[in-house]
């Protein structure tokens, strides 16, 4: 059997491509790629290397003959780097060093989550990738969410860039390194308990500026100081979803872009500049199994929406993945409101970076009373009702007053 061999090494994965600023231009991009229509566009701005080919996406095909071809080199739709380097975004040198040790992190937990051996790796660190052990409960980490926060913290420190990383995996948050600019709130690898039927997961980041005015204190209570910033002080969010496509989508606090993971390159690339979540959406996404646990004002929001008798004249659809990034990455582009109204999700690692990029694609995100980016974190894994969508969705939602759910038995499933 494979299980006792099994290492991270085995997981194929890309080299970060530098590890200082500004980057060399080694792409090696030989591969050769198709292009087919699509309605995306690449704002003007990036997209002035490829101007001919706004409008078009590269996707890998079998139908060479059907369609153009074209090699990526020549194509050159912007990558993530270059995407927030100096010809774009221009988000700062070290920022951007982070964020190349950051998505190089994300690329191998994607081969992580894809892997044939992850049962094996779960029995291999003792664990149960079900969820089964004895004391467990559904809370409990699973063994890739511990693998994943491995990978991520290395990725950090080998940055050079961060001070603290606070972790939903970690008791409390770890200090790395005096000198790092940044601090970093992560949940390395959310919905993790849907692993075994390969149902979307994602990892969550919000990055922070380490506040110099903590630095005399010691390590352990700078290190808690710093991570317990408002949302509202985020400097950087993003996730990356795991899914039919590896899309990492991040806000440096000019707008929400995402970039999907081109397996051919190894590169991000941006397909979905300036995201705007639709102001109106027809979708809401729950686990109503729990519709007799919720309060009044909650269970007459969604009846009347799923009747078509809300402000938006049409009956709404329920979609609910119970993977927090995939039901928001849905809602982001379809517009809608994703929520879990108990007190389950956290602040610090979940809301505050989700409800950024809501923001900053021109929604909102709320705890079904007040905005999420002004709550001012008292602990590092306080948990709260999350409501996050378009912004008159969630007016309205919060118009019903009463939609926190207080009765929080703990679900078995
Ligand atoms: O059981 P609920 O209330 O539907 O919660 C589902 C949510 O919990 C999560 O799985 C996170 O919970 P965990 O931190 O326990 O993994 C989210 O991905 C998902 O949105």
């Amino acid at each position: 059997m494979q299980s006792s061999t099994i290492t991270l090494h085995q997981t194929p994965i890309f080299q970060p491509k530098f590890s200082s600023f500004p980057p060399k231009n080694n792409h090696h991009h030989h591969h050769q790629q198709f292009l087919v229509r699509t309605n995306l566009l690449i704002s003007p701005k990036m997209a002035s290397s490829s101007s001919s080919l706004s409008g078009y996406f590269p996707i890998r095909s079998q139908k060479a003959d059907s369609l153009s071809v074209v090699n990526d080199e020549a194509n050159g739709f912007p990558t993530l780097m270059d995407y927030v380097g100096k010809g774009g975004l221009n988000v700062g040198d070290d920022l951007v060093v982070l964020l190349s040790h950051l998505q190089y992190a994300c690329k191998r937990i994607a081969a992580l989550v894809a892997s044939p051996f992850n049962s094996s790796l779960a029995k291999h660190m003792g664990g149960s990738a079900a969820g089964g052990s004895a004391e467990s409960g559904r809370d409990v980490a699973k063994p890739l969410d511990i693998v994943s926060n491995e990978i991520i913290l290395s990725s950090l420190r080998s940055s050079g860039k961060v001070a603290i990383m606070a972790s939903e995996e970690d008791d409390s948050p770890i200090w790395i390194n005096d000198d790092g600019p940044f601090v970093v709130v992560t949940d390395p690898l959310d919905g993790s308990r849907n692993i075994d039927a390969s149902i979307p997961t994602g990892t969550i980041f919000g990055v922070y500026n380490r506040l110099v005015e903590l630095d005399h204190l010691a390590d352990k209570e700078k290190a808690l100081l710093n991570s317990l910033q408002s949302g509202s002080r985020l400097v950087a969010a993003g996730y990356v979803l795991y899914s039919s496509a590896t899309i990492l989508c991040a806000s440096f606090g000019s707008g929400t872009h995402a970039f999907t993971l081109d397996h051919s390159t190894g590169d991000f690339v941006v397909t979905h500049p300036n995201i705007k979540i639709p102001p109106r959406g027809q979708i809401y996404s729950v686990n109503d199994a729990r519709y007799f646990d919720w309060p009044e004002g909650l269970r007459k929001y969604i009846d009347t929406v799923r009747q078509g008798k809300g402000k938006n004249p049409k009956k709404y659809s329920a979609r609910y993945i119970c993977s927090l990034v995939a039901d928001f990455h849905r809602t982001l582009l379809y517009g809608g409101v994703a929520m879990n109204p108990r007190d389950h999700l956290r602040l610090v690692y979940e809301a505050n970076p989700l409800s950024f990029l809501a923001e900053q694609a021109g929604g909102k995100g709320s705890n079904g009373k007040s905005r999420i980016l002004s709550i001012q974190p008292v602990q590092v894994h306080q948990r709260l009702p999350l409501f996050l969508g378009s912004s008159e969705d969630m007016e309205e939602l919060e118009s019903y007053g009463d939609v926190q759910q207080k009765v929080n038995p703990g679900y078995e499933v």
